[in-house]
């Protein structure tokens, strides 16, 4: 039976209307190694279907940011959601409810060299997901077209460019179908037209599929192509300098820093 509220007993405060979920929300997040840290007190939102690129100069904490994002590195204070769910400080149970939301291109694609793309792919749908194997290499193969892997399926890793193994990469992040993808570096390494191509399948994926995305990269190239929004950080700042759409960041701000970026000038 319900609780009477007799009249001297206080009544509950009305729930506060639920706030639209974010896919991100980052809230004085400081990251560190030690107890120095290298990133403090970032805040960040990201909306659904966004593309925001992490930029800055070498060291400034790009990838300890998205180590921080997915819950790899364990924050020094400060919270992350990712879709509703907090990440810092979360059980596993929580994390591995986290892990089936997002997907993480590493930098070199990091593939296991004995497996084939397929067998790549399959890999997080075997751990987490109850199909059937007939299912899963369906899903397999519609991971591996969407990158324009499709006839590659029983290829070794060692068997295909430095290109199409990122792109397995990228098929194998969104084996589980994620909401947000977070890349790091994706076009480490490649030459300008297959960097190029790269961004067009990231962009490719994001206005099909709306997934949100997060891309670390210091390639202006890269940034001008994909990037809704891009998220600066500076070394001596630790943090978020300045936050746009690349152009307007190149065309309009007022600190050198950022238009040295943008411009490809060297400090001094
Ligand atoms: N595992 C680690 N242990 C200790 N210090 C680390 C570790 N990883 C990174 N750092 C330090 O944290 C700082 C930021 O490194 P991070 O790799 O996040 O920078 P970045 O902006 O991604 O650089 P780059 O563009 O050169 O890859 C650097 O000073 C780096 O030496």
């Amino acid at each position: 039976m319900e609780p009477v509220v007799g009249q001297n007993q206080p009544v509950p405060a009305p729930e506060p209307a639920p706030a639209q979920v974010k896919p991100i929300v980052v809230k004085n997040l400081s990251l560190g190694y030690g107890r120095a840290p290298i990133l403090k007190d970032v805040n960040l939102e990201v909306d659904p279907g966004e593309i925001v690129v992490v930029a800055g100069g070498s060291g400034c904490g790009k990838s300890t940011l998205l180590k921080g994002l997915v819950g790899l590195l364990p924050p020094l204070q400060g919270q992350v959601w990712l879709e509703g769910l907090e990440v810092s400080g979360a059980s596993e149970k929580v994390l591995s409810q986290v892990r089936r939301k997002i997907g993480v291109a590493f930098q070199g694609g990091a593939l296991f060299g004995s497996m084939t793309l397929a067998e790549n792919v399959e890999l997080p749908l075997a751990d987490t997901a109850r199909l059937s194997k007939a299912a899963r290499q369906v899903m397999v193969r519609l991971k591996l077209a969407v990158v324009d892997l499709d006839g590659y399926e029983e290829y070794l890793p060692s068997e295909i460019s430095g290109g199409m193994q990122k792109r397995a990469g990228l098929a194998r992040a969104m084996a589980l179908d994620p909401t947000i993808l977070f890349f790091d570096e994706p076009s480490a390494g490649l030459d300008p037209i297959t960097s190029a191509e790269l961004d067009q399948t990231i962009l490719k994926i994001n206005r099909a599929l709306g997934t949100t995305m997060v891309v670390v990269t210091h390639e202006l190239d890269s940034i001008y192509t994909i990037a809704h929004r891009v998220i600066m950080l500076d070394k001596s700042e630790k943090g978020i300098i300045a936050e746009g759409p690349p152009a307007e960041l190149r065309d309009t701000s007022s600190d050198p820093r950022v238009t040295n970026f943008f411009h490809r000038k060297p400090r001094n």
